[in-house]
């Protein structure tokens, strides 16, 4: 339904500032399939002379002459090259132009001598003229391998994007009639991923959405997950079954282990992938220096851990119309408690500054052996921290007060040495100013709509 362009406004601008530079740039944007990588480059080129290539996998004679084809075609021109070489030297008559090549990856696994051939392209040709080229890809470990040191590119791109999905508080200019609790359920089923948004109707109710989208066989959104893994990898099986321990609660290298049957010594080889599919990452209790050890696996996007709980476990039924989502309401509302954390933590990064009493560096979840922390914000300048507890409920004063009790004693465990701070977020809160008078940091739904109001507090 949403076909209007969110956000992207900071990675247009950082585009913008450097087309306006009178020189040549080489540009990379890559990120997780389905992120938007090349509608944000189609925004950017709207008004702009330009060529836009789409990379296949195939041989790089027939690309070449596909290229070239291409170019003559939009531009109604005759040049004659027959190298990647030699359409550059003649790109570079053409003046300011944008050349954008997606999926730039396939033409390094056709060809692993590309990027040695951009080297000397970019040196030798392109140097002194004004000719941008943009590298887009969605195999994000070849896009950074791109970036590291020891790559002939190293050292000449004038600058990288990573896209990420849209920030929670974007989906409500992708669906203005839900409320702050309908987003936070559709957050939790397609996260801020761009593609997804357009199969939900904002004119039906959440859960119907998620019916007609996840419920029925034919449609994009219950076998995209598969797809995706399928398309990227040679063992998609093995993979959805990590994905699936990992989001099942198996956080350590062992117990993933035990569940999937993969040898111990050869899941790091498939975590590392999954890494940089962007699929999962590992979290660290926000008050570890030492990222190594303490590291727990987790699933990273809404999209994949609602399929992965909600749709693949019951796949068997959904093909034969056996079960509704209404059958899985009760566990999909404790769910939501998860997914409300990280949004409210996607709050707190917007008011840093403007309505706590401090300004925090970090943020994140805090545990030991024995208790866990929904949100630990710290100034790692002078230890000042803000404790939360996250609820996804109405919660009346006695309630809140006990909470709030408990996290106090909880935060004891927590070592950090400058003043402390207490507060709750909850979909709900009862006598908030009261709460507030004794010093605690309150805040509900009903705040959210503050971050639209404030001009600037664009999460970064
Ligand atoms: N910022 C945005 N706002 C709204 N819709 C968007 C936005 N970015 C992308 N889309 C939509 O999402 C879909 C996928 O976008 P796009 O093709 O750019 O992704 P991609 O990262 O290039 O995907 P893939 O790697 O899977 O080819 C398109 O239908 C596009 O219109």
């Amino acid at each position: 339904m949403v076909l209007k362009f969110i956000d992207r406004e900071f990675e247009l601008e950082e585009l913008e500032k450097r087309y306006k530079e009178s020189r040549t740039h080489l540009i990379l944007i890559y990120g997780r399939r389905r992120i938007g990588k090349t509608e944000l480059v189609k925004q950017f080129i709207r008004d702009k002379k330009s060529f836009y290539f789409l990379a296949r996998k195939e041989p790089m004679e027939l690309e070449i002459s596909r290229l070239i084809k291409s170019f003559n075609r939009k531009f109604n021109v005759f040049i004659e090259a027959e190298s990647l070489e030699e359409f550059f030297a003649e790109l570079k008559k053409f003046g300011k132009i944008v050349v954008v090549i997606d999926e730039f990856p396939y033409w390094i696994e056709e060809d692993k001598s590309i990027p040695s051939l951009f080297q000397y392209i970019w040196d030798e040709i392109l140097k002194d003229s004004e000719v941008m080229l943009i590298l887009l890809g969605s195999s994000i470990s070849t896009m950074e391998s791109l970036l590291s040191y020891k790559n002939p590119l190293y050292g000449r791109r004038t600058a990288q994007i990573k896209l990420s999905p849209l920030s929670f508080f974007h989906l409500r200019e992708a669906f203005p009639k839900y409320s702050w609790e309908d987003l936070v359920k559709v957050y939790g089923v397609i996260d801020g991923i761009p593609a997804y948004l357009q199969y939900f109707d904002d004119s039906l109710m959440v859960e119907e959405n998620i019916e007609r989208n996840f419920y029925n066989k034919v449609s994009v959104l219950y076998e995209d997950a598969e797809r995706l893994l399928k398309d990227e990898l040679r063992e998609p099986v093995t993979y959805l079954n990590i994905l699936k321990a990992i989001n099942d609660g198996k956080t350590k290298l062992t117990e993933i282990a035990n569940e999937t049957k993969v040898a111990v010594t050869n899941l790091p080889k498939y975590l590392k992938v999954l890494e940089t599919l962007d699929l999962i990452y590992k979290e660290f209790p926000v008050t570890v220096r030492e990222r190594k050890r303490f590291g727990i696996y987790r699933v990273k996007d809404f999209y994949y851990k609602f399929w992965l709980r909600f749709v693949y476990p019951y796949k068997d039924d959904i093909e034969i119309g056996a079960i509704t989502f209404s059958d899985l309401q009760e566990d999909f509302n404790k769910y939501l408690g998860e997914v409300f954390e990280r949004v409210c933590r996607e709050f707190l990064i917007r008011i840093n500054g403007k309505k706590l009493p401090f300004k925090f560096t970090k943020i994140g979840r805090w545990w030991d052996k024995e208790q866990e922390i929904d949100i630990v914000a710290i100034n790692s300048l002078t230890g000042n921290s803000a404790f939360f507890e996250v609820k996804w409920r109405t919660l009346n004063y006695r309630e809140t007060i006990k909470i709030l009790k408990e996290l106090i004693e909880k935060s004891e465990r927590v070592n950090v040495k400058g003043k402390k701070f207490y507060g709750i977020i909850g979909k709900g809160i009862k006598e908030k100013e009261k709460l507030k008078e004794r010093g605690f940091l309150v805040f509900d739904l009903s705040d959210f709509e503050w971050v639209l109001r404030e001009p600037g507090s664009r999460e970064r």
